[in-house]
């Protein structure tokens, strides 16, 4: 492609204007329509950045539906970035939702309808042997952060093929808005290895590889060559897994956890904001988690994530592991997990009741239903991650109340469609006294209820990981990042348990700063010479407009 010169003199004028980290659409200066040769490939107005803000979220709010809102905020990412970037500071808390879940969501299962310009990398399995080549092509160095799905568990909305690269789109666009990632370094990846959604199968508008998925011996080919192409291509560059089937999302985390920096979101991402969720309720409900009982409903990658972090903080306060065990009651669609009775994965395993305590809690060969769980056990928190909507009914919300003063109710699972409870229903049948959380933002009578997404994580550990350069990224990162935003006190009165997401931006450079001083005390980084706040301040790229002729 030809490159502008620095003194613009036969620079590309439309390369410029179809470079969304380039373009600035109306507020290009008289000069610099001059010097680049603008005039008549824009219309007369000169704007501001203000005023294009301003024009943008109107023009937004007039659109009826959530989805005609993302692609029309999809669209001005794909022509103007830093303007998209901008907006969305301006606005976060009303357009997290559009661009993240759960109208995310929705632009995953139609996708291929509003398919329109490139943005990250499709690797498809027809293209295996030649990843690390693509990877080559690119111009991009300096990629520091990549988030990369297979697309086979989008939210709770299952397989969705390629249509899951709206998630890494999202996320990343998350990465530069609140960790201030500057977007040219950040990568989203789709690895298409199929769909068994028949109904993709047989769409014709479908844009991903048709074909079933492939799976077993020739999946994880793929997939290692992939990660080889990575570790060669960007050798520093972080890597977050999301959105994969349970099964692949814990058996790729314990493959690559130590080989370059990565993590999955769902896994431990997810443990870490549940955690800190809890440490939050804690200390409304005025509660001591060791001396009571916590029921985890969907004992997938999020629910086996979120017990071992709560074990991990339970024995941190003195517990022994079998003491800190005997709090966890995890719950899957056969009742609650018991040892050789009802496990299906390794990960329920280790954080199922202990075949010794088959016979106290099995009723003619059953294992107790999430009611009879909580009936018994008097769980002062009740988490879901189980893709189930409704699951956790008035039955359950009652029997909740019933045992706590404040019971604490997350209902995790995304998009709001498959979420156990709504805030509201919790809120009414628990006559007002549950503390909730929930995985898409929601509202209860007295507004926004504090959303309980790994948001509120992510971004932060993955400025953390760059800043300090960490080679791995361990188990102590999420512990800490938990305890870091439970610290964080709400602006708001009442039930709130994190700051709103209009924070994120601060939030995310608190849990990176915790993430620094791990690596510092764990993994031997060495604080730069202004302190690690310093970096951490300096690396964060802003939505300003930047002269388009610059390296
Ligand atoms: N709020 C957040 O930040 C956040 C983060 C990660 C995942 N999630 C949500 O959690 C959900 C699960 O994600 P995951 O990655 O753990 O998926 P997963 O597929 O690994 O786990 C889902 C688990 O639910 C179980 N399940 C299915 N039907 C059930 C039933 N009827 N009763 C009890 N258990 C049942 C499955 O057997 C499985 O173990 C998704 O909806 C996802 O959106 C939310
Ligand atoms: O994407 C989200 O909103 C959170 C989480 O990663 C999920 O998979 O549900
Ligand atoms: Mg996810």
């Amino acid at each position: 492609m030809k490159q502008p010169r620095q003194n613009g003199i036969g620079s590309d004028a439309k390369a410029i204007l179809s470079d969304p980290l380039r373009n600035k659409g109306t507020a290009f200066t008289e000069e610099e329509r001059d010097r680049l040769g603008l005039h008549g490939l824009l219309p007369n107005h000169v704007s501001t950045m203000d005023g294009q803000i301003k024009r943008r979220i109107a023009v937004l709010r007039a659109f009826s539906t959530p989805f005609e809102k993302y692609a029309f905020l999809r669209d001005l990412q794909d022509t103007n970035e830093t303007l998209f970037y901008a907006l969305l500071a301006r606005h976060r808390s009303e357009l997290l939702p559009l661009v993240y879940t759960p109208t995310v969501g929705e632009a995953c299962v139609r996708f291929s309808e509003i398919y329109r310009r490139a943005r990250g990398l499709f690797l498809s399995y027809p293209l295996k042997g030649r990843l690390f080549e693509i990877l080559a092509a690119l111009p991009n160095d300096d990629v520091e952060v990549i988030c990369v799905t297979d697309g086979e568990r989008i939210l709770g909305l299952g397989d969705q093929g390629a249509g899951g690269m709206g998630i890494p789109i999202g996320k990343l666009s998350l990465y530069t808005d609140c960790a201030g990632i500057d977007p040219a370094r950040t990568m989203p990846i789709l690895l298409d290895t199929g769909t068994d959604n028949e109904e993709l199968l047989d769409n014709p508008l479908y844009v991903g590889w048709r074909h079933h998925r492939v799976r077993g011996a020739e999946y994880d080919a793929f997939v290692e060559e992939f990660v080889e192409a990575v570790r060669k291509r960007w050798p520093r560059a972080l890597l977050q897994w999301e959105d994969f089937a349970g099964p692949n999302a814990v058996t790729l985390l314990g493959r690559y956890r130590c080989r370059l920096p990565t993590f999955n979101d769902d896994i431990q991402g997810t443990a870490a904001t549940a955690l800190a969720a809890i440490l939050a309720a804690e200390r409304l409900a005025g509660i001591d988690l060791i001396e009571r009982n916590i029921v985890v409903f969907g004992a997938g990658a999020a629910g086996c994530g979120i017990a071992e972090l709560i074990l991990g903080e339970l024995v941190s306060r003195g517990l022994t592991r079998e003491a800190a065990l005997a709090r966890i009651h995890a719950v899957d669609r056969d009742g609650l997990l018991i040892e050789h009775v009802n496990v299906v994965t390794a990960s329920q395993a280790r954080i199922a009741r202990p075949h010794t305590e088959a016979d106290a809690w099995l009723t003619q060969q059953q294992a107790p239903s999430l009611i009879e769980t909580i009936e018994r056990a008097r769980p002062a928190v009740l988490i879901g991650t189980s893709g189930q909507f409704e699951a956790f009914d008035k039955p359950v919300i009652e029997a909740m109340t019933r045992h706590n003063d404040r019971p604490i109710i997350l209902p995790l699972s995304n998009p709001a469609i498959r979420a156990e409870a709504s805030a509201a229903d919790v809120q009414t049948w628990s006559n007002g006294r549950a503390i909730i959380g929930t995985g898409s933002p929601s509202h209860g009578s007295n507004g926004a209820v504090t959303q309980v997404n790994n948001v509120y994580i992510f971004p932060g550990i993955g400025l953390g990981a760059v800043v300090s350069g960490a080679e791995t990224i361990t188990e102590a990162m999420f512990a800490e990042a938990a305890k870091c935003l439970a610290s964080l006190v709400p602006d708001e009165d009442g039930d709130r348990l994190f700051p709103s997401t209009d924070h994120l931006a601060e939030i995310a450079d608190s849990i990176a700063l915790a993430v620094c001083r791990v690596a510092e005390r764990d993994l031997g980084a060495i604080p730069p010479a202004g302190g690690w706040e310093d970096a951490i301040a300096g690396h964060r790229w802003a939505p300003v407009y930047r002269d388009p002729v610059s390296p």
